[in-house]
């Protein structure tokens, strides 16, 4: 199966999954802000509105490749605005992180990684051509799904996030998952103002790689402690090694644009 070692790393994943080079929207990319193949500022984008009741029933799993926090089927999260014309139903969110604070994010800004990177899972419930995350990812519709990205970067201890970074010790090992205790909060995670992000036409950035993503990356990051980094590279891949790097390079922009909502 893939992962990130060198035997079943990105750069063998074509083998299973031909989209990885032969697709024109694959994410993540480089997010460049100035020069020709620049960001271009677009005065429309809206901010993005999110509507996260707090979660009540959730599922915490180590798949082997991420963390992933996945509510109960009946949870009413959704998202809005920004450039969407449509609104899209919470799926699950999970991070990619590094082995040290100078690499971990899938995106980049100007070819700078952040230590980690976490991602927001939404699928278009107002489609008439799918009614379920797994069947939007394999529609072939290019806004199928949206994601928001966050970059996390090194600072505070961040008490939002720390009921799901005091848990990944519960999910050291690779297919176990624990239900979550309590109440999640997301909406306190979030920035409060969600109005300076990148946004561009990609794809999934793990198999199958579906080019199906409205992505949606904020510009300014989340801090979190040392130490909760620290909790990430605990995990282990289920080859008794900690996932110690669990992002994809950056893949051609080819005739894509990226707007930014900010000057
Ligand atoms: N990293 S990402 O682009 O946000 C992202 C978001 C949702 C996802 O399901 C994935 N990829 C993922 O979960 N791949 C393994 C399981 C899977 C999910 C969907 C279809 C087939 N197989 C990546
Ligand atoms: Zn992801």
């Amino acid at each position: 199966p893939w992962g990130y070692s060198k035997e079943n790393g990105p750069a063998t994943w074509h083998k299973d999954c031909p989209i990885a080079n032969t697709g024109v929207r694959q994410s993540p990319i480089d997010l460049i802000t100035t020069g020709q193949t620049c960001a271009k500022y677009d005065s429309n984008l809206k901010p993005v509105i999110v509507s996260y009741p707090a979660f009540s029933e959730a599922t915490f799993l180590n798949n082997g490749h991420s963390v992933q926090f996945q509510p109960s089927a009946g949870n009413l999260s959704e998202l809005s605005g920004g450039p969407l014309t449509k609104k899209y139903k919470f799926e699950q969110f999970h991070f990619h992180w590094g082995n040290n604070d100078s690499e971990g994010s899938e995106h980049r800004v100007n070819g700078k990684m952040y230590p980690a990177e976490l991602h927001l899972v939404h699928w278009n419930s107002e489609s008439p051509n799918f009614s379920s995350f797994q069947e939007a990812v394999g529609s072939n519709d290019p806004h199928a799904l949206c994601v928001l990205g966050f970059f996390l970067k090194v600072g505070a201890e961040n008490a939002s996030l720390k009921p799901i970074t005091d848990l990944l010790s519960k999910v050291k090992n690779a297919g176990s998952s624990v239900s979550f205790p309590g109440k999640f909060d997301l909406k306190a995670v979030l920035p409060e103002t969600l109005t300076d992000y990148y946004t561009y036409d990609g794809s999934l950035t793990t198999p199958p790689l579906a080019e199906c993503v409205k992505w949606i990356v904020f510009k300014e990051p989340i801090e979190v402690s040392t130490a909760q980094m620290e909790a990430f590279r605990a995990v282990d891949d289920g080859h008794g090694k900690p996932i110690t790097g669990n992002y994809r390079p950056p893949c051609p922009l080819h005739t894509r644009t990226v707007a930014a909502s900010f000057k």
